[in-house]
């Protein structure tokens, strides 16, 4: 698990006042280790463009510039005039061992990005618009120096100063960032690094089922009440993927059960050995809200999806302790309505994710939310976290019911909400990434069937 920040100039702020590393100590750094990442990949001799802007982003480009020469075959390129102090000291610097600056965007091996990080502010004009799709047109390898020019330039890789900003992992910059890399600056990282609420989450996190203990029956694993409704298969899905993620049982519960596989049991009602509830799923709307809260009538764990994050019920399950909603952005703006919090636009929610995360989190603080997304968002009270494994190759019918599945299972083994959805959501995103069949093809049945090799 990494630390993700808002911000980290209160980081850089701690390094010169608490470990006496001046600004120009922290540059040096930065510059070095984009320097190593490129001599890790590229041999000597190879050619490197740098674009540089007018502040510091621009000076960490120039520095690379004369670390690099003369074993690269380096050339610059000022966008603007160095305007910041450090950018140009840099220049000065660079200019005492002399170096080629060019003035368009030559063929090279390897492209680098130092027009603007953190600083930027509003949109580029179209000069600088029309030079960075130049850049994306090249066929070099691209790296983005701290963070990608205005989430406007197609990094293969990041560079990222100290830390992890959130905003990389924002939906609609994934496309961008490419790999991420983070670069120390003159003190480790666990030293750079203060307390943070949002935390990335790495593979290695995942904490599987396990059935260790010897003297164990069906029932110590848990029993899992699928509430399913007009559209039985996402039911049968969520069901499916639940039983081989280790529920002890797992029953279909309603008016509509048959052709079911015989694997999964059934019932009109809920069984009485039910440890947790899956509700939503291909719910559609047959059910009255009396048949509904027949269901909830009870205080089991319980994962919501789907149907029922349109229903006015949801305000009722809102109020159970042990409750995990799964959203995808548009459920989630039914549910920002729903609960007055919010009446916006699914455009307005992906721009601003982590905000209206937060703001459903503090009116909400027992409430689990998994909000769905190229970058996952799980959250419950003050503890963010972002899931960023996931792939397109998920982006298929039936992917949610999945998941719904693998939570509603763990939830039934007694895991804690928050951990249960997790540490299912971190299972569901390594089922796509082993899936080794081309990317257009997964099914949900092949996530099931993958769950075993896990
Ligand atoms: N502090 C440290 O210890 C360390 C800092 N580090 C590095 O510093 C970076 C932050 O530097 P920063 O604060 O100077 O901001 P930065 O990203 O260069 O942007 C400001 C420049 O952008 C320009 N600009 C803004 N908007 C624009 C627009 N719409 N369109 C066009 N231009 C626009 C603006 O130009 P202006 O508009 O003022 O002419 C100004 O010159 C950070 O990302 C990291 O790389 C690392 O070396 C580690 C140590
Ligand atoms: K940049």
């Amino acid at each position: 698990m990494q630390k993700l920040y808002d911000e980290v100039s209160s980081l850089d702020k701690r390094c010169y006042e608490n470990f006496g590393l001046s600004e120009d100590i922290l540059m040096e750094h930065a510059a070095d280790g984009m320097a190593d990442f490129i001599k890790s990949k590229f041999s000597k001799g190879s050619s490197v463009l740098i674009v540089c802007g007018s502040g510091n982003n621009g000076a960490d480009g120039i520095a690379l510039a004369r670390l690099l020469h003369p074993d690269y075959n380096v050339k610059i390129l000022h966008l603007k005039k160095p305007k910041s102090d450090m950018a140009k000291l840099q220049k000065k610097r660079l200019d005492a061992i002399g170096l080629k600056e060019c003035c368009t965007i030559e063929s090279c091996d390897v492209l680098v990005d130092a027009i603007v990080g953190t600083g930027f502010r509003g949109e580029f004009n179209p000069e600088i618009s029309s030079v960075i799709d130049e850049m994306n047109n090249s066929d070099a390898y691209k790296i983005a120096c701290d963070v990608p020019s205005g989430y406007k330039f197609f990094a293969d890789a990041t560079l990222t100063m100290g830390a992890l900003k959130k905003d990389m992992y924002l939906d609609a910059h994934k496309e961008y960032v490419g790999d991420i890399k983070v670069i120390d600056l003159g003190v480790g990282r666990d030293i750079y690094e203060c307390e943070s609420n949002w935390n990335l989450l790495d593979l290695e996190d995942l904490n599987l089922p396990n059935r260790n203990k010897k003297d164990t029956h069906k029932g110590s694993y848990g029993h899992l009440a699928c509430v399913v409704g007009e559209k039985i298969g996402a039911g049968v899905l969520c069901s499916k993927s639940a039983l081989r993620f280790g529920a002890g049982l797992v029953s279909v519960v309603g008016y509509n059960t048959t052709n079911i596989p015989h694997s999964i049991m059934s019932s009109e009602l809920l069984p009485k050995t039910t440890s947790a509830i899956a509700i939503g799923m291909g719910l559609g709307d047959s059910y009255s809200d009396m048949d509904l809260k027949s269901f909830l009538n009870n205080d089991y764990p319980l994962i919501a999806d789907a149907d029922i994050l349109h229903m006015d019920i949801l305000q009722e399950i809102l109020k159970r302790e042990n409750v995990v909603l799964t959203p995808h952005a548009k459920e989630f703006i039914s549910v920002l309505r729903l609960c007055k919090l919010a009446d916006i636009s699914v455009d307005e929610l992906q721009k601003n994710r982590f905000k209206y995360v937060e703001l459903f989190c503090k009116t909400y603080p027992k409430v689990t939310l998994l909000l769905k997304g190229a970058n996952v968002i799980i959250a419950k009270d003050d503890k963010f976290f972002i899931n960023p494994h996931g792939s397109s190759k998920l982006a298929k019918g039936g992917s949610g019911d999945v998941l719904s599945g693998l939570i509603g299972s763990l939830l039934a083994q007694r895991y804690t909400p928050l951990e249960a959805t997790f540490n299912a959501s971190l299972a569901h995103v390594s089922l796509a990434l082993n899936y080794t069949g081309s990317d257009f093809s997964l099914t949900p049945d092949d996530l099931i069937s993958q769950i075993g090799k896990l």
